[in-house]
């Protein structure tokens, strides 16, 4: 089973305007659409519509924390969360004629004891991997990232911004940077694809079992302890971007649970992508049929180690 942590979860409000946003105007629109997110609930949801075991944990409290909650319990993702004081937060998405902005909350307050309930959860639902995915709220620090992947016999997977993947001490199974948490994680300029291989490669020599990088429109690459893959993206229409890399790590984790091959993960990873890509904000598109009837990703050797 895959325990998947959201420290700071969030409602997301994804609305969209055929015009370009200005100021001092009002904009109105019909379209708008609230979903249970965080990158950590994303991939509970994912990896459950591509048919693996996965629970949802993390702090949730206030309204929003009910909102995610209940949409959780009616969508049948199994969920065991702690109870906090305060808000969890609203974060949208403006889907405008102009661009994609993405607006977060930091999130709600942390307590010391809020940690320690968290780390007992983990414990009692006793997952082969526990991943721990998105933002950390105030009062919530790296130490306790790794203190969660001690916490247990468990393999510990991290989709986490690129300023945490340089910090982290224990060691991890999966991280799935992007482009510029690639970038952020070593220091390094990262534009062609030569310099995303290099900058996953050394934080794979870091201590990462496998170095997940997703590439948007570039597709994915993996690197693991004997080879470096690349799988292209697919060629399909994008309605946003929102949980893109969540269904990349999503499918890396459901094919291991499912027992495939490395290349058969990352494959699975931009195929469940490139169908998140074509609904509005974190719902859920239909996934069963991933890796069986979709056209077949072609998986490339970059380099062998
Ligand atoms: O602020 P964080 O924790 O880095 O990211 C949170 C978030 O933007 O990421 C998900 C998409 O990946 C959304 O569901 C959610 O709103």
């Amino acid at each position: 089973m895959i325990l998947t942590v959201t420290p700071n979860p969030a409602v997301d409000h994804t609305i969209h305007f055929d015009e370009p946003l200005q100021t001092g105007v009002v904009h109105r629109t019909d379209d708008a659409v609230f979903t249970a997110g965080g990158k950590g609930i994303n991939v509970a949801k994912y990896v459950s519509a591509l048919d693996a075991d996965a629970t949802a944990s993390g702090f949730l409290g206030g309204h929003f924390g009910k909102f995610v909650r209940d949409r959780l319990d009616a969508d049948g993702i199994a969920s065991d969360f702690v109870t906090i004081d305060a808000d969890t937060r609203l974060n949208t998405t403006v889907l405008a004629e102009d661009g994609e902005y993405k607006l977060n909350h930091n999130g709600p307050q942390i307590r010391p004891a809020d940690v320690d309930e968290l780390v007992e959860t983990a414990q009692a639902n006793e997952p082969d991997t526990l991943l721990v995915g998105g933002s950390l709220p105030p009062g919530m620090s790296l130490s306790d990232v790794d203190r969660l992947a001690r916490a247990g016999d468990w393999k510990i997977a991290v989709d986490m911004g690129g300023e945490y993947l340089a910090e982290l001490d224990a060691d991890y199974y999966v991280c799935k940077p992007n482009r510029s948490e690639l970038a952020a994680a070593t220091g390094r300029t990262v534009e062609t694809d030569a310099d995303a291989v290099e900058a996953a490669e050394e934080l794979h020599a870091r201590g990462f079992e496998y170095v997940l990088a997703s590439l948007g429109a570039d597709g994915a690459l993996l690197v693991t302890d004997d080879e470096v893959l690349s799988a292209p993206a697919l060629d399909v229409e994008v309605v946003d971007t929102v949980g893109a890399g969540d269904a990349v790590l999503s499918g890396f984790l459901a094919a291991r649970e499912h027992g495939l091959s490395d290349a058969d993960a990352l494959r699975m990873g931009v195929l469940t992508a490139a169908r998140v890509v074509g609904v509005a904000g974190t719902r859920v598109p239909h996934l069963e049929d991933v890796l069986t009837n979709e056209t077949r990703v072609e998986v490339t050797t970059v380099r062998t180690r």
